[in-house]
């Protein structure tokens, strides 16, 4: 085979990776609901199919698509698989165990990210359908999202309330994990306030560590209706102020707008 032929097949599949991708994200959720990585993480050890088989919370798991769920998982890196010894015949199973990856995905352990894949991709991927559409001049700055469901994502997600609850609280899980390196890095900035406003803080996750840090500092969260009910009682030593911030936001000398890790 020449070069050529070698770099043609390289560049299929890669195409055929791009194409099939949300496969990744499909039998990810899967480990998840059915969570194996909780499983294997209580069992301290590589597991055996069987083994897992029993811990799972389904009646009865079919083993060749558990199977091949795993070991695409395994190729991936979600999972790790130790090929059982044909010389011993109480050792012969292959055994799956847990991965840097897959210890982001046990609920028991902090900062994990299950929140975020649990989130509802239906209708997270229902605009990517019109993502052509929304390049034409003619949709006249209407995003796919708005032409799907007739709104603005943060506004929908007050409308679906099931939606909205599981986004706050993959917004949560990934504030949860960057705050102590946020608040480390920006020690003194921090310790100089002694007022802020978390603007689209969701549900108080960032402002809450800020004031367990910074007792002196006067720390409130600012967010939609449907995500901080007003409550100026001490909930955490936090403020909440529910609102549109492009009609308000409170008073403070400093204003906090993360959006993400
Ligand atoms: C990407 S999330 C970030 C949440 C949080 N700051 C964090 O880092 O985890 C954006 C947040 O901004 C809020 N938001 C979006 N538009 C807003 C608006 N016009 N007024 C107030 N909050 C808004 C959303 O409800 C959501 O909680």
């Amino acid at each position: 085979m020449g070069q050529g032929d070698e770099m043609e097949l390289e560049a299929q599949a890669q195409i055929w990776k791009y194409i099939f991708s949300f496969v990744d994200s499909f039998t990810l959720r899967s480990a998840v609901e059915l969570g194996i990585p909780d499983i294997i993480h209580s069992q301290g050890r590589p597991i055996t199919l069987s083994q897992l088989s029993a811990c799972l919370p389904i009646d009865y798991a079919n083993p060749d698509r558990l199977n091949r769920l795993m070991r695409y998982l395994v190729s991936i890196g979600i999972f790790s698989r130790e090929h059982g010894s044909a010389d011993d015949e109480d050792d012969q199973e292959d055994k799956f165990g847990l991965t840097c990856l897959s210890k982001l995905l046990v609920r028991k352990l902090e900062n994990n990210m299950v929140p975020f894949s649990m989130l509802d991709f239906k209708v997270l991927m229902e605009p990517w359908y019109h993502l052509t559409w929304s390049l034409d001049g003619r949709a006249s700055g209407v995003t796919a999202f708005e032409r799907v469901y007739g709104t603005k994502f943060w506004d929908y997600a007050g409308q679906d309330l099931e939606f909205g609850e599981k986004l706050n609280e993959a917004m949560a899980c990934d504030t949860s994990s960057t705050m102590p390196t946020l608040l480390q890095q920006f020690n003194q900035v921090f310790a100089d306030m002694s007022s802020v406003v978390d603007v689209g803080g969701g549900t108080g996750t960032a402002a809450m560590a800020i004031a367990k840090s910074f007792p002196n500092v006067k720390c409130t969260v600012f967010d939609h209706p449907h995500v901080v009910v007003d409550d100026q009682s001490d909930s955490g030593g936090v403020a909440k102020v529910s609102g549109d911030m492009f009609n308000f936001i409170p008073r403070a000398d400093n204003l906090l707008l993360k959006v993400g890790a």
